[in-house]
């Protein structure tokens, strides 16, 4: 028998299998542009730009205006709630720009993270109050889905029973209330790369949070189809002293993967959590690569990985809307390829792509 109190109906399950489908078609993936205020303020100082309103609203105008041959490789973009409500130069929405190239719109969800007490500086997120009414708003305007970045770290006693049954909880909780909304939910339990612990210690870990989430995810009734996955990559914590090759990376991340998440999941979506964009892109390729069965898309949603080098070829300065733009759809481009298990890296990358993108305690 049938559950007794389906959460969805069949056309809701359809709209929503269709959207998360459609944005990891073909080699797409995400741009994750959904910096908050104050993120998007760090990346501004490095390139010592004002954190103004019109100055995000510029440098976003940039990349939503590149031209539409984007969409091959760009599925879906991710808005911050300020974004949403903008407008490019000639006053036109940057969501409308977005869906005239036939990219999928979202919207971040998550209100940052908050201290769970008692724990080793471990968190929890906040924004479930009131989320129904926010996803209800944001679909009105336009979202078709919608990210919840849970953070989680590996240190002494971390990352422990409680935040990951927290965190698993509360994203499981986030999703079944965008499915009833009509939200895609991009599901992200990232497990930061803060550490000196080696690969090995980050596929435990990584599986026993993967493994919380999904079980979560069951529990609360939530329509696998009509999800998306956003995890880290297995990889050594950033001070650990031992390198691994990318086709290292793949397999750990793949098992990992293949242990904990159903097959019924489309898309796995990967964060770039620091990585050089090189490095992100040479990753996602040897992940598409790896010899392992693999049932999803993998695919990637990329904040710093997809703007570090468009960022530093802007500088702030008008006049430089075509090496932006260029730098933006190159890696674009050569991501959508790495998502294919496509990408040749060609001789010399600019100085900007090569460049470690870590932020210490990224939890914000
Ligand atoms: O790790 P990356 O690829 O730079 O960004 C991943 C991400 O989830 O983390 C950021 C902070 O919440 C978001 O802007 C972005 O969507």
């Amino acid at each position: 028998m049938a559950h007794q109190f389906p959460a969805l109906t069949s056309e809701q399950k359809k709209a929503l299998s269709e959207t998360a489908r459609r944005i990891v078609a073909n080699g797409k993936g995400i741009l994750a542009a959904d910096e908050s205020v104050g993120t998007m303020g760090n990346r501004l100082q490095r390139i010592k730009v004002e954190n103004t309103e019109e100055n995000r609203r510029q440098f976003r105008e940039l990349l939503f205006t590149v031209d539409s041959s984007v969409s091959q490789s760009i599925g879906g973009v991710i808005l911050f709630h300020e974004t949403l409500y903008q407008k490019d130069g000639q006053g036109k929405l940057f969501r409308d720009i977005l869906k005239e190239k036939g990219i999928v719109v979202g919207i971040k969800l998550d209100q940052g993270v908050a201290p769970l007490a008692g724990t080793n500086k471990e968190t929890t997120v906040q924004g479930l109050d009131g989320l129904s009414e926010r996803c209800a708003q944001y679909k009105k305007d336009g979202a078709d889905f919608g990210k919840w970045r849970a953070v989680l770290k590996i240190d002494n006693q971390c990352p422990s029973h409680l935040a990951i049954q927290e965190n698993a909880n509360t994203l499981a909780r986030y999703a079944s209330i965008c499915q009833q909304n009509g939200l895609v939910p991009i599901v992200e339990p990232e497990v930061i790369p803060d550490g000196s612990h080696d690969m090995e210690h980050c596929q435990y870990v990584t599986e026993k949070v993967l493994a919380a989430v999904y079980k979560a995810l069951n529990d609360h009734h939530v329509y696998l189809e009509g999800t998306l996955l956003k995890p880290n990559m297995v990889t050594a914590g950033h001070a650990c002293t031992k390198k691994y090759t990318p086709e290292q990376v793949a397999m750990a991340t793949v098992t990992a993967l293949h242990r904990t998440v159903p097959a019924a999941v489309p898309g796995i979506c990967f964060l770039s959590g620091g990585m050089s964009e090189e490095d992100a892109t040479l990753n996602l390729n040897a992940i598409n690569l790896c010899p392992l069965p693999k049932p999803w898309k993998l695919s990637f949603s990329y904040g710093r990985a997809l703007q570090a080098s468009a960022l530093a070829a802007w500088g702030g300065k008008a006049e430089n809307k075509k090496a932006t733009q260029e730098a933006f759809m190159k890696r674009a481009l050569a991501n959508s390829q790495a998502a294919k298990g496509q990408y040749v890296h060609m001789g010399s990358s600019g100085s900007a792509s090569t460049q470690s993108l870590f932020t210490a305690s990224y939890t914000y």
